[in-house]
């Protein structure tokens, strides 16, 4: 769209500034009653917070210009189960950008409004063994996206989202993301200001689609939604409560609103396993064994399907912008709560419910 409409959708479409307290109906503190796990699982997240919170390996990412000036001391957990039930450690109310996380759910709601078939054959669900932002990728394979976890499949499942306008169609991606977390997410004006002077690389990738035929829309437009759905502010707790959602089949455990049916949790679980920490998806689900999705900014969610959802924030990162705490910090619970879904044996711990 033309630059003053685009400029007006924009300040239509910001709602907040930066820093903004975390305003959510979540309960603080959930009573987990007689549940007889719930001190345990509460116990290990401790352990895992207070072993691995000294690991000053990998960087923070700064080419958002904004990210490189989070706190590399923060580190919070939380851990939603699907009957709701919360537990969080050290800094899990901290407010960060989604980032790349947001494309998990994105690609769970365009599967909902427009079928899974028809986002399988315009997306993809392979692997690219290559970096997230990687054009190569895209020339490899004949301009196709590949899969919904890098940019060009990001950017390419964005330009499906249902709406007449830049505005409707963005309000699609805002309340189902809201829906996921449970309350209303906002922008983070600042983040997004500064991706947005610096997405030259996006914009790139989003033409290239659009050259291919693998794009509709305008690959402009489609880059700055994109961006704004990165902006997005959610704490650690948010993303539990999100992930909670997607292993509880697509219904919200906190508000028990349906979000997306049971078979696009599924798709989206299966895409995450093979493709949500990038090239490291391999090594990922060889030592956690669950399906995850990282972002940038810090943030990695896990699901244990049919138990609860975990999620990390710290913001150093290794070579493939993964979070280097949360990665261990996952690792251990994974083991220690028998998460593994190639496991033969039964967990020996359960989530809280
Ligand atoms: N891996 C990520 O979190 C990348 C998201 C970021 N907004 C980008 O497009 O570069």
């Amino acid at each position: 769209m033309p630059q003053t409409e685009r400029n007006e959708a924009r300040a239509q479409l910001h709602v907040s500034g930066r820093d903004t307290e975390l305003q959510t109906d979540l309960p603080r503190e959930v009573s987990t009653g007689s549940l007889p796990n719930a001190e345990r699982v509460a116990a290990l997240m401790q352990q895992a917070h207070d072993q691995f919170a000294s690991l000053d390996d990998g960087a923070v990412a700064d080419y958002i210009p904004s990210l490189g000036t989070a706190d590399p001391a923060l580190f919070g957990l939380a851990i939603v189960g699907v009957h709701g039930d919360a537990r969080a450690v050290g800094d899990a109310d901290h407010l960060f950008s989604i980032q790349s996380i947001s494309k998990a759910f994105v690609f769970a709601l365009v599967c909902e409004a427009l079928g899974h078939e028809q986002v399988w054959r315009a997306i993809g669900v392979n692997n690219t063994g290559l970096p997230f932002n990687s054009v190569m990728a895209l020339e490899l394979n004949g301009g196709r996206p590949m899969n919904p976890m890098v940019n060009a499949g990001a950017l390419a499942t964005t330009a499906l989202a249902p709406g007449e306008t830049a505005v409707s169609r963005w309000a699609f991606i805002r309340d189902g993301l809201s829906a996921f977390a449970g309350r209303e997410l906002e922008i983070d004006t600042v983040v997004y200001e500064s991706e947005a002077a610096a997405n030259h690389r996006n914009q790139a990738i989003a033409r290239l689609l659009q050259s291919y035929g693998h794009l509709p829309g305008d690959p402009i437009e489609v880059t700055d939604i994109y961006t704004m759905q990165c902006s997005l502010l959610v704490s650690a707790r948010d993303l539990a409560v999100m992930a909670a959602t997607l292993a509880d089949g697509g219904v919200n455990p906190v508000t028990g609103r349906r979000v997306v049916g049971e078979e696009v949790c599924a798709d989206t679980l299966a895409v995450m396993a093979t493709t949500g920490l990038y090239e490291m998806s391999g090594e990922w689900l060889f030592e956690v064994g669950m399906p995850g999705k990282s972002g940038v900014s810090g943030g990695i969610i896990t699901i244990a399907p049919g138990k609860g959802g975990l999620a990390t924030y710290s913001p150093r990162l290794d070579a493939a912008g993964n979070s280097v705490r949360g990665q261990s910090a996952t690792r251990f619970l994974s083991k220690a709560l028998g998460l593994n879904l190639f496991a033969s044996r039964p967990a020996s711990e359960s989530l809280p419910s």
